[in-house]
Formats: C-alpha cells, structure tokens, sequence
C-alpha cells in the first residue's frame, strides 16, 4: 500500500460506522430503544454497533446491494440499489414506513442515517412510478446537480422524505444519529432528510452527526502531523473547473501534504462510459501534472465505490497521462483506462460514507 493509501484508510477508519456509533453512545447514553433501523451506505456497520449495546431490539437495516456482509444475525435486511433506485428501494421504504408506523405509544426508536439512504428507501407520492423516479434521478445526477438539488427533487416525490416518515411516528421518543456526506452536515439533507423530524411533533427528538469530512481529514492531518500544509473543504465545483484550480495550488505550494474533502460534481455526456466522480477528477488532474516528478494525487469516495463501479477512486502522478486518456475524459469512461495503468483503489464497502477525500503530497 502507498503512502498516501494508508493516510486513506486512516481518515476513513477514523469515521468507521461501527466506532462512531459506539463512541457516540458510550459518551452519551441512551435509554435502550424498543426498535433499531439503519438506513444508507454505512447501515451495517452502524446496526452492529447499537445492536451489541442494545441486544433485545429489533433491527431493521436497508443498504447498498453487498454491503450487508456481518450484519447481526436477528436483523431484517434489505438490499437495494444506488445511486439510481430499484424495485428493492421500494419495498425498502414500504417496511421502513410500516416499521416507524408499528411502534407503540411509549416507544423508543433509535434512527442511524448515512448517505445514500435516499435511494436505498423510497415511498413514492400517488399517481408515481418506479420508472418516474428513476427516470428523474438518472437525469438529475448526470446534470452536474449537486446533492441539495438532487435532495430537492427527491423530497418533492416522497411520503418518507423531508421529515415526512418521522412524522408518522407514535411513540414517546426518537434518538438520530448520522454519518453526514452533505456540505454543512445538515439533518435535513442527509438521506433527504429521512432522520429529521418535522416541526410540533409530540415525541422528544435529539439528533447527532456522530461522523463527517471534517474528522477524517482531522485524523489524517492528526497522523501527518508536522508535514501537513493544507487541510480544507473546498471540492465542491465541476470536476472540470476544479482540476485546473487545485494543479495550480499545488505546484505553486510548499512541499508536504495536502488534504481536501467535499463532493464534486460530473456534467455527462449522453451515454457515458463507466467510472465516477472522483476517478474523473484523477484522470482531469494526472493531464494536469502531467511530467512532473513531484506530485502524486489521490482522489477517493469515502464509502468505497465511486459512481456505479467497485472502484473508490485513484492514484494519479506526473507518469499517469504517459499515452493519452482524452477519448476516457470525453466518453466519461475514467475507470477503464485507469484500471489499464493499475491506478484504481479498490477498497470494497467501508461502513461509512463521508464525502470524498483528495490527498496529496508535494516532494
Ligand atoms: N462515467 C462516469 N464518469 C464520471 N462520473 C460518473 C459516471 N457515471 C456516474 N457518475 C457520477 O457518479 C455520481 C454518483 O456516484 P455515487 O454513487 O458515488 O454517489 P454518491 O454521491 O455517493 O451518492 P449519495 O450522495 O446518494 O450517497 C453521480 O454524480 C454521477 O454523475
Ligand atoms: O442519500 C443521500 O441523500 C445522499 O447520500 C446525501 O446524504
């Protein structure tokens, strides 16, 4: 593993979905909850924590098709696809709904959210269709919509979203806790807002964000130490605008290491080929930097997969463009020609999901 791979492992270790969800109950306890249901990327990792603390509640956990793998043995789980929705997504938010509407008055429902639960779970608004919502979230993602946007429109055609499922809960209270992959860390827009409570509710809500961008790349700087120069949460523009900005800090920088996190966006051409932001915006960079021997460049989604592929992302330098890649950056076909020049970071599922990471380092 490169240098740079381990300073990776290290900020996503540190946002674990297991070990933010124990941390966060070990340092604030709860009153045991009558019923556990995880939603998103990181649902799992998350589940198996609370379910060791609390081991008499009912679980029910809705994830990414193959990420269930170590699940507790007495969970419902319910796979289901992402980005762009399935069938499965339905009947996932059909039991999530009927799950939240079954608890008793005096219940306790613990919620853990994390990114990607918007199209893991849906109940759609009447008169709509799977192939309406789907259709909608084909165009929306490959518009260069940021997560707001694509939160916006999902809200409009959903009963569970915005607040709306906790709003069909009886009971006495509701504890959230989310692993936040949303610029600003908002409730309301992680997962659509599917842990948020709408306002005069008559159970007591708290809500926690119990991981995000900010701690991994604290915990990558933490390991760097004296050799960081820059750690911020700047990647939020077209991956287009951004690779030419953020080559030129880097040349003109000091040598160290350079930590940012955010989430890109991609605008894609009508039939794109495979890959995903981050392998875009590694391929965009290495055409940047391009013949230099001082820079080498990682850029990875935090959850493991990078658009609809089993790739996270990639490890770019000055000898990545030796042959063109232009055709990979003009079809959007980024992952086979990086897989062809042994650039990808297959890390598999990482039971978390807190954006996007880009590490550099600068000799
Ligand atoms: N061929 C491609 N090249 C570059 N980007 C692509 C390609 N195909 C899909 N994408 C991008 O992948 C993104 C979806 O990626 P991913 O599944 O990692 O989403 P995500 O943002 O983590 O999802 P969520 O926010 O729901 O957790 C979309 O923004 C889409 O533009
Ligand atoms: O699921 C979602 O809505 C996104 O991942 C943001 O949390």
């Amino acid at each position: 593993m490169t240098a740079l791979e381990n300073l990776w492992h290290i900020g996503v270790n540190a946002v674990g979905g297991d070990a933010s969800v124990r941390q966060s109950l070990h340092a604030h306890p709860i009153t045991p909850p009558d019923q556990i249901i995880a939603v998103g990327k990181a649902a799992t990792a998350m589940a198996g924590a609370a379910a060791a603390l609390f081991p008499d509640a009912p679980v029910l956990i809705i994830t990414k098709d193959g990420h269930a793998d170590g699940a507790p043995p007495h969970a419902q789980v319910i796979e289901a696809a992402h980005p762009v929705p399935n069938v499965a997504s339905l009947e996932a938010g059909a039991s999530l709904l009927k799950t939240v509407q079954g608890c008793g008055p005096q219940s306790h429902l613990l919620m853990l959210v994390s990114g990607g639960a918007s199209a893991l779970a849906e109940v759609l608004e009447d008169g709509l269709t799977l192939a309406d919502l789907t259709q909608r979230t084909q165009d929306k993602l490959a518009s260069g919509a940021d997560i707001h946007a694509i939160n916006v429109m999902r809200r409009g055609l959903s009963r569970i979203k915005g607040g709306k499922l906790l709003g069909t809960f009886g009971g006495a209270r509701v504890t959230t806790l989310a692993i936040s992959d949303v610029e600003g860390d908002s409730l309301g827009v992680i997962g659509s807002g599917i842990g948020d409570a709408p306002n005069n509710v008559a159970f007591a809500h708290e809500a926690r964000i119990v991981a995000s961008n900010a701690i991994a790349r604290q915990a990558i700087a933490d390991a760097a130490g004296a050799d960081v120069r820059s750690n911020a949460e700047t990647l939020y523009d077209d991956v287009t605008a951004l690779a030419p900005r953020i080559a030129a800090q880097l040349k003109a920088a000091e040598s160290g290491l350079h930590i940012l996190g955010g989430e890109p966006t991609v605008i894609l051409p009508e039939a794109p080929g495979l890959g995903g932001r981050n392998m875009m915006l590694a391929l965009l960079l290495a055409r940047e930097i391009t013949g230099r021997d001082d820079l080498q460049i990682l850029v990875a989604g935090t959850d493991g997969s990078d658009g609809p592929t089993d790739a996270a992302g990639a490890v770019v330098d000055g000898q990545t463009w030796l042959s063109s890649g232009q055709n990979a950056i003009d079809t959007a076909a980024p992952y086979d020609w990086l897989a062809a020049r042994h650039a990808l970071l297959k890390p598999g599922p990482t039971g978390t999901n807190v954006m996007d990471l880009l590490i550099a380092r600068k000799t």
